[in-house]
């Protein structure tokens, strides 16, 4: 089991309405991450990179079964041999369209899935999106880790449920808009403090026709500090994260051995 993680996160613009675009943005932003000078084990996207927030047509818009995704995705992590938490896409099934995180494993497979279950309704998602049914849990070369998506990051339990379960780092993607940097910030700082694990946020940047994007993709130990932040603009967010640190952080503060979970 590898204990060191080197991860490249993609803060990009996202065309509202226009997956072509997007798709063609997203392989050259691929191309750019893994040409740096350390290659990254694993690259993540931010949430519904494919067609933005353009709810009104995601029926036409979502891609069909995540089949478009996938073939991307899937060739790009064998043919580099890196992991990808696909942030997440608009996907449609034959029920309705799903906000899907898709992880992709070196050998190109999907090992791993997750559909938001927490839909905001600030921006109506409850009106044109499904609600996902399950957790998002995943392996990340060998180590248990957890996925949540943007608004997702508001409810704690979700976070702890994971946490108790074993994951030792969670993956955030996001359309966090402004004006509250505040709110991303300070519940990233605290799902990683509270849980004494890795946090790996992933927010687009950019504008839509309703609202600004204002970046800082980030990512946390499990002391709560900041090791990587993005800024405002497009930017590949790197770091190499050593997740034995989980390991010593829990045994230093034994907040899961102190749990009196009889009281709440
Ligand atoms: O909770 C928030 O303030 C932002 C959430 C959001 O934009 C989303 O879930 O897409």
């Amino acid at each position: 089991m590898k204990n060191t993680l080197r991860l490249a996160l993609i803060q990009m613009h996202v065309d509202a309405g226009n997956p072509d675009a997007n798709f063609e943005r997203l392989a050259a932003k691929l191309n750019e991450a893994v040409q740096g000078p350390v290659k990254p084990d694993l690259i993540m996207l931010p949430e519904m990179w494919n067609t933005g927030y353009a709810l009104e047509q995601i029926n036409e818009l979502a891609d069909e079964e995540g089949e478009r995704t996938k073939k991307l995705l899937s060739a790009f992590s064998f043919k580099h041999q890196v992991q990808i938490v696909a942030g997440s896409i608009a996907e449609k099934r034959k029920d309705g369209v799903y906000n899907t995180i898709f992880a992709f494993d070196e050998q190109g497979e999907i090992h791993a899935d997750y559909s938001k279950i927490h839909l905001f309704r600030l921006m109506d998602e409850e009106k044109h999106l499904q609600s996902g049914e399950k957790l998002g849990e995943l392996h990340i070369s060998g180590i248990e880790a957890g996925m949540m998506i943007c608004y997702d990051i508001r409810f704690p339990e979700l976070a702890r449920k994971l946490a108790l379960n074993g994951a030792k780092m969670l993956f955030v993607p996001a359309q966090w808009p402004n004006p509250r940097l505040h709110h991303w910030r300070t519940l990233l700082m605290a799902r990683a403090i509270e849980n004494q694990m890795f946090v790996i946020a992933c927010n687009r940047c950019g504008t839509s026709s309703s609202s600004t994007f204002f970046g800082h993709s980030m990512i946390l130990d499990p002391w709560g500090e900041i090791i990587a932040e993005a800024g405002e603009g497009e930017e590949i967010l790197r770091a190499e994260i050593d997740l034995s640190l989980v390991d010593t952080v829990r045994a230093k503060i034994p907040v899961f051995e102190d749990r009196r979970p009889n009281f709440y």
